[in-house]
């Protein structure tokens, strides 16, 4: 059974227009007008059990409004959706059970009590037995090293602290499908470390299925075999994030630091016929460019046995510069 089937998803909503003026204001009074907003557009995809898949696009793209509908909160206005065999927005009662949510922006503790009564409650809405609680708690409290933190009110907790603990509030009832909103939104670094690394050894020891969405391409880069990609409500990139940069990245940085003057004349020789750039930085610096599908062990091999070299660094092109990129080709092709 897939974790998540959306078939043709739509969603509108209707938006009060606001008429200019005091005029406009006295229709508006009498008579409203509305506008029909498109946030998600008949869009379709499937995510197997098991998979890590990010959830990415500019403000606005309709990334949180897929969520809702994928959690319940919204019904769509027309396509199909089943999350682990259920359509979220009828048979509640059963289907939260399923899944966890962790909206990055929005708690889902209770701000003035200690952070375990707010467990203990949520224990008690998911009828979770006490054992199988306790157990999971143990783990993981142990390991998001959370101890100190239980019987302190939410309010007084840092936002890092707080992550962790409404991460242990969504997987307290062991559900198999996680939904993450902006996640690690406003930590440091530190703290995103710890939450991608929990995120995967999740994954990988319980097998459980992650929907998220960030802007931060460093958690996509850490977590994500696969990438959707949404723009203005339509999906246009679903697949591998290694194919994502092969198709969009424009290509690799090689910095080279050699042992003795070398000339630019003299790497280009070397690297004939391969189609790479080469730069001089200054007498012992070079910088190579090399275009995608031009083997990189080749193009070392070639300078590595003909100079003598100092130090190499390898640039992999940035995941934003790629989602940039998509941008704008869609903007003109569009
Ligand atoms: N309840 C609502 N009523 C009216 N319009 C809405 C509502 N919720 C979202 N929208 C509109 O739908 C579109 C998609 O919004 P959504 O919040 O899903 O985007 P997003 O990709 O999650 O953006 P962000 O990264 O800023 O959270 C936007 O144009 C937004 O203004």
């Amino acid at each position: 059974m897939l974790a998540i089937d959306v078939q043709l998803l739509q969603k509108k909503f209707k938006v009060q227009k606001n008429r200019e003026g005091l005029a406009g204001a006295l229709r508006d009074l009498f008579m409203r007008e509305y506008i029909e907003v498109k946030a998600v557009k008949d869009i379709s995809f499937q995510i197997p059990q098991g998979e890590i898949c990010g959830y990415i696009g500019e403000n606005g793209a309709g990334k949180s409004t897929t969520i809702k509908m994928l959690t319940g909160i919204l019904v769509p206005t027309s396509g199909r959706l089943l999350v682990n065999g259920y359509v979220p927005f009828k048979e509640r009662e059963k289907f939260v059970k399923e899944i966890g949510v962790v909206f990055g922006q929005r708690s889902q503790l209770w701000w003035d009590i200690g952070v375990i009564e707010s467990f203990q409650l949520l224990r008690k809405v998911y009828k979770v037995p006490e054992v199988d609680f306790q157990n999971r708690l143990n783990e993981l409290v142990e390991r998001l090293q959370l101890g100190d933190l239980l019987n302190r009110p939410v309010r007084k907790l840092s936002l890092g602290q707080r992550m962790r603990c409404e991460l242990v509030a969504s997987l307290l009832h062991n559900p198999s499908i996680l939904f993450l909103d902006e996640p690690t939104i406003g930590l440091d670094i530190v703290v995103k470390t710890e939450i991608r690394d929990f995120l995967k050894q999740m994954n990988r020891e319980h097998g459980t299925t992650i929907l998220l969405t960030t802007h931060d391409l460093q958690d996509i880069e850490a977590l994500c075999s696969r990438v959707i990609m949404l723009d203005d409500g339509k999906i246009i990139y679903d697949g591998g994030l290694e194919q994502l940069k092969a198709n969009w990245s424009k290509g690799r940085e090689v910095l080279f630091q050699f042992a003795d003057h070398t000339r630019l004349d003299k790497l280009e020789q070397l690297t004939l016929g391969l189609g790479v750039e080469w730069t001089l930085e200054n007498d012992l610096t070079a910088q190579m460019w090399l275009p995608h599908g031009v083997n990189v062990s080749d193009a070392l091999a070639r300078v590595v046995g003909a100079v003598e070299i100092r130090d190499i660094k390898i640039f992999e092109t940035n995941t934003d510069e790629i989602v940039r990129e998509i941008y704008r080709s869609e903007k003109v092709s569009s």
